[in-house]
């Protein structure tokens, strides 16, 4: 095998890697689900418009921070030993963020549902609930679990799934972030009709990081949806650029999680440069 042959296979593996262990995952709790109580759970929690609220707190403020609980990350390893997910989620949310994200993935992020069950229900503002969907049964179990929103990656699946998942996200009452890196990815998104488009900077094939792709990205999205920058955010001055760049609210995690105290560096992001 030739040696760009191998570069490009390892390219894909961390995803591919990732999506057969969901796919394999989903289909197992969904084989022992109790899917009346699950859908009982749903009913219990009226989603709180995730969209809605991080498009006004950009409109008066500026700038819109999803703050991101994530403990552990497959590119770094463990982020914050010491996690509590409803206090960090309440620090956050008075520091200031308009909504929060969770990450629910267990194998790679460390993250649980239970996790977003105990961060949504210790705050008001609304929560994603961040992992890899590729099944009707995470929407649901989405909304059991307290979320407001979902997120799908766009390189993770065909345009019939995406379809699928918005379709079963709007069933349920729960708003999109449709997660792309690249502008062929940009184009289905905008197709889909969800109400946020991320674009990643870390493209999650290989985990590099590009700045200088989200920004130039950034133009391209049309701003009838809110336009979020994700990953690899970490001073103010990032912050200012990708502003310049058309986006209005932005998805941090690490920096905020690697701070003693997360409020404290949320509030120094969102103080003005000026
Ligand atoms: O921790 P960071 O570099 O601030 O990035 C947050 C968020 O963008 C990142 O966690 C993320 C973006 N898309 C994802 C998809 C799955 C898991 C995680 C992610």
């Amino acid at each position: 095998m030739s040696s760009a042959t191998e570069a490009a296979e390892t390219k894909t593996m961390y995803l591919a890697e990732i999506l057969a262990h969901h796919r394999a995952d989903v289909a197992e709790r969904k084989a022992n689900a109790d899917i009346a109580a699950l859908q009982r759970d749903a009913a219990a929690h009226t989603p709180r418009g995730f969209a809605k609220a991080l498009r006004a707190k950009a409109a008066s403020e500026g700038i819109g921070v999803i703050a991101e609980l994530k403990k552990a990350s497959p590119s770094k390893g463990l982020i914050r030993a010491d996690f509590h997910p409803a206090a960090l989620a309440k620090e956050l949310e008075s520091a200031g963020a308009a909504v929060l994200s969770v990450l629910t993935d267990e194998k790679f992020f460390q993250g649980s549902l239970e996790n977003l069950r105990l961060a949504s229900a210790a705050v008001k503002i609304p929560c994603l609930r961040k992992d890899f969907m590729v099944d009707e049964f995470q929407v649901l179990e989405a909304r059991a679990n307290c979320a407001d929103a979902i997120l799908l990656i766009v390189a993770a699946l065909t345009d019939a799934e995406l379809l699928t998942l918005r379709e079963a996200a709007r069933r349920y009452g729960l708003d999109t972030l449709c997660e792309v890196h690249d502008a062929e990815e940009l184009e289905r998104a905008k197709a889909l009709g969800c109400e946020c488009i991320g674009v990643n900077s870390r493209d999650l094939r290989t985990f590099e990081v590009s700045m200088d792709r989200m920004c130039e990205l950034g133009q391209h999205i049309p701003a009838n949806v809110v336009r979020v920058a994700e990953s690899g955010i970490r001073t103010r001055a990032d912050v200012d650029r990708l502003i310049a760049s058309g986006y209005e609210a932005f998805l941090i995690g690490e920096s905020l999680m690697r701070n003693e105290h997360p409020g404290e560096g949320l509030k120094q992001l969102l103080a003005s440069s000026f």
